[in-house]
């Protein structure tokens, strides 16, 4: 039988997370990135192995935490393996990843996604404009140089990569 488990990503899984992201990129689902950010943002990422009865392990999926101010995260780079889906690998990602934000500190989580009902189902909600930002946080944001909090505001630079996508956010309750 095979096990599915979460943990947290290490260095020797960058090829595999680069294996589940590029079909998804080529198809403008998922950005791709450089090998090297893939690195340098491994403590952000979780990953599901499917680990079989004689300890052979495979990257069924992964997915990552991006803190971006004192009460607001954002989830990236969830995938499922196309062998995995529908088999509940993403919504054990996504609970650790929100398990992660609230660890931090954080309370609320966006995503930017296609997949509006995966992540309806598991509480976000459309977010229909920036009233929910905090003006003095909005100022702040800006000087972000990250692409993703770019995407979050919904500035006018980005609007190439963010087309046809669905702004979400998930507020979390303090129990979890
Ligand atoms: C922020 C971002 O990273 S946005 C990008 C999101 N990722 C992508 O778009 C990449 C391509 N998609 C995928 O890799 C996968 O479809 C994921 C990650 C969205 C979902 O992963 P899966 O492992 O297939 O989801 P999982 O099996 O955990 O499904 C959880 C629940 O959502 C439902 N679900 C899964 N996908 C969908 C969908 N596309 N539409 C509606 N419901 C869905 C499942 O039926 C299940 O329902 P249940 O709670 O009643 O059992």
């Amino acid at each position: 039988m095979t096990d599915l488990r979460l943990r947290p990503a290490r260095t020797s899984d960058v090829p595999g997370i680069k294996d589940l992201v590029a079909p998804l990129a080529r198809e403008g689902i998922l950005i791709n990135k450089d090998t090297v950010a893939y690195y340098e943002g491994i403590q952000e990422f979780l990953v599901v192995e499917a680990v079989g009865d004689d300890g052979s392990a495979r990257l069924a999926g992964c997915g990552a935490l991006h803190v971006m101010w004192e009460n607001l995260g954002e989830v990236r780079t969830l995938a499922t393996s196309d062998e995995w889906r529908g088999q509940g690998v993403g919504r054990m990602l996504l609970a650790g990843l929100l398990a992660r934000a609230r660890d931090v500190g954080v309370s609320r989580v966006f995503c930017l996604t296609f997949e509006v009902d995966f992540f309806a189902r598991q509480g976000f909600e459309v977010m229909a404009n920036q009233d929910q930002i905090d003006p003095d946080v909005f100022a702040e944001l800006l000087r972000s140089h990250d692409e993703g909090v770019a995407e979050y505001l919904d500035l006018a630079r980005v609007k190439p990569n963010t087309l046809g996508n669905t702004r979400m956010i998930l507020q979390l309750s303090r129990e979890g």
